[in-house]
């Protein structure tokens, strides 16, 4: 099968190109768009999407802070903090990066962030207006993957997509967002039954599983065009998908590499929305 990679690192540089324009409009009027990002901890993967976060905000010249609490802290301190980042006329956009060590309620602390500041599209607000297609911040991921696949050329109207993973932040919004698109969809999850009658149906796979290489290409049709939504690390401590690219690739019709797919056009989707939380405000 002549199959093509889904450059993910190359889209997302024609999105943010596009927002970079964006950016400078609103410059001249006056308003920097800007991004908070609160991370608590100091796990290396996240310290990672944190500094690829910041670093494309400096690229697209928006402003941006990183707040950095202890591990212990309390869900008090960090209500307090995302309440003063609510308040504050320089920022945008809050990414509380998740998840949040045990002792704090992360529904709580979603509910907390102002849903006009919402970039990541994970308040109860704006997930209730993505289901019934309102305009809102769409969540960074499955908004990237709707991008990829328009970049890449997949009308989706009419094909069966197939979404592995029940997320709130992943699989539950791709299956909503792609429905939008007139595809059919189902979703798979960890206790479905024979999840290779399902998979072997799809003609655009979707795989949110969290497991290293789960997915090989004996789950995959012919022509088929998958989506690797996966970050995990092998066991030589090498960046992998949650697909088995090698074997996957044999079949698929196109691919998302890991790294280089998914990931870049999330963050992509985070400047985005940010850039649009400000023109918001602009115009209020
Ligand atoms: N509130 C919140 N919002 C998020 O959007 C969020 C979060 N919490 N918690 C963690 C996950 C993960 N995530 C990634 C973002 C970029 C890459 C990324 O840039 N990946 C690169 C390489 C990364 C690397 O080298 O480790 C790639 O796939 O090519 C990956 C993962 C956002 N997340
Ligand atoms: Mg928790």
């Amino acid at each position: 099968m002549t199959n093509s990679i889904i450059d993910g690192k190359q889209i997302a540089a024609q999105v943010t190109e596009k927002v970079k324009k964006r950016v400078e409009d609103l410059k001249a009027k006056g308003v920097t768009p800007g991004l908070a990002v609160v991370l608590v901890g100091n796990n290396a993967a996240s310290q990672t999407y944190v500094n690829n976060k910041t670093k494309t905000c400096e690229k697209l010249g928006m402003y941006s802070v990183l707040i950095e609490l202890d591990e212990q802290v309390s869900e008090e301190e960090l209500l307090h903090k995302v309440e003063q980042l609510n308040n504050d006329d320089k920022i945008h956009g809050i990414l509380v990066q998740l998840p949040l060590p045990k002792q704090i309620d992360e529904d709580r602390v979603i509910a907390a962030i102002s849903p006009k500041k919402d970039v990541d599209g994970f308040h109860p607000e704006s997930v209730g207006k993505m289901m019934i297609g309102q305009q809102t911040f769409l969540p960074c991921t499955p908004f990237g993957v709707l991008k990829l696949l328009e970049y890449s050329g997949v009308d989706v109207a009419g094909k069966h997509a197939v979404i592995i993973g029940r997320s709130n932040i992943v699989g539950k919004p791709m299956g909503q967002l792609l429905l939008q698109k007139d595809a059919t969809v189902t979703y798979c999850h960890s206790r479905t039954k024979d999840l290779h009658a399902f998979t072997k149906q799809a003609d655009i796979l979707v795989v949110a599983t969290g497991r290293a290489k789960m997915i090989d290409g004996s789950y995959i049709k012919e022509g088929a065009v998958v989506i690797d939504v996966g970050i995990n690390r092998d066991e030589n401590n090498k960046l992998c998908g949650d697909v088995d690219f090698a074997s996957a690739q044999e079949v698929a019709s196109k691919i998302t590499p890991v790294p280089g797919g998914v990931g870049p056009m999330t963050i992509a989707m985070l400047m985005e929305n940010t850039c649009l939380a400000a023109e918001i405000t602009l115009n209020n």
